[in-house]
């Protein structure tokens, strides 16, 4: 279970009193200070997917940083599996998986020797390495390209490596800050369908998106960001029954999660056959 509680964080303007006469006016820009991130609080349990959607800007990308440690929260606080984590040390990054759109990779290396560098990083033994990759290279399916060099690899390939990579340590819990984007519908499934594995498997995981459509087919809560603040936090359901939301986008998500709970009941009933 990953939870967040009251984040926030805000970045000092460079120059406040030019920004203040250039830029639009924006309640998010007070004084001296730019508040990106004003007291968002979210949850995810085990076996569940959280996507999170907002406008550019809104703040969903500084939310993830916080939540994975990649930058320190001003207030607030994260629990994982009902501890509370001191986001000061190293211990958040070990226990989350989190890609980035700055993931990056050795070019020179292929990327079996990028993910066994990088799981040494985290004290993996050889033998638990062999089955992690393994493992990934299944459920995100490199087996083509395992031996080539990151160089010589197509975007879509590179960002299965990048995700092997984020979560080559076997983490509790996955963030991925839009991983699909710029992707082909093949590798796009194929993140998916490796979503919707740890799923399965009990690792909660939090994911931003600008495609409603993803949402609708993976996530069981979603987080709607606008200007730093969650204006919906809560079941999907309840989202797409909202009465605020405009009738084109309820009938879509309401058609998508039916043909979801009937995907899902096939699954359930081959699973049962096989
Ligand atoms: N280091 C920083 N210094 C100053 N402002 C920042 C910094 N990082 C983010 N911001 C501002 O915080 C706001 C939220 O940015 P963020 O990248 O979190 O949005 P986002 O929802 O992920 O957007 P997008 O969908 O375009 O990726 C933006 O206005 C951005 O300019």
């Amino acid at each position: 279970m990953i939870e967040i509680e009251g984040l926030s964080k805000r970045f000092a303007l460079a120059d406040p009193k030019r920004a203040a006469q250039s830029q639009r006016r924006d309640p998010r820009q007070r004084g001296r200070h730019f508040y990106s991130v004003e007291s968002v609080s979210l949850s995810c349990p085990a076996g569940e997917v959280l996507g999170l959607i907002g406008p550019n800007g809104a703040g969903k990308t500084t939310t993830l940083r916080l939540l994975s440690g990649v930058l320190r929260p001003d207030a607030g606080r994260i629990v994982i599996d009902g501890e509370p984590l001191d986001t000061r040390d190293g211990e958040l990054r070990r226990r989350i998986g989190f890609l980035s759109a700055s993931t990056a990779l050795y070019e020179r290396l292929t990327v079996e020797e990028n993910l066994r560098y990088f799981g040494q990083l985290y004290g993996m033994t050889v033998q638990a390495l062999d089955e992690r990759i393994a493992l990934l290279q299944e459920q995100l399916a490199f087996s083509d390209f395992r031996h080539r060099r990151v160089m010589d690899l197509s975007s879509g390939m590179r960002q299965r490596a990048n995700i092997a990579r984020a979560v080559i340590h076997q983490p509790r819990a996955i963030v991925l800050d839009e991983p699909t984007t710029g992707l082909d519908i093949m590798a796009t499934e194929v993140v998916l369908q490796f979503i919707d594995q740890q799923r399965q498997s009990g690792v909660p995981v939090i994911f931003s998106t600008h495609h409603l459509e993803e949402i609708c087919l993976l996530c069981d809560r979603l987080a709607v960001m606008q200007l730093g603040r969650t204006v919906f936090n809560g079941p999907l359901e309840a989202y797409a029954g909202s009465r605020d939301l405009e009738p084109l986008r309820r009938t879509f998500m309401a058609q998508a999660l039916a043909s979801r709970e009937e995907s899902r009941e096939v699954g359930d009933a081959q699973a049962h056959l096989a």
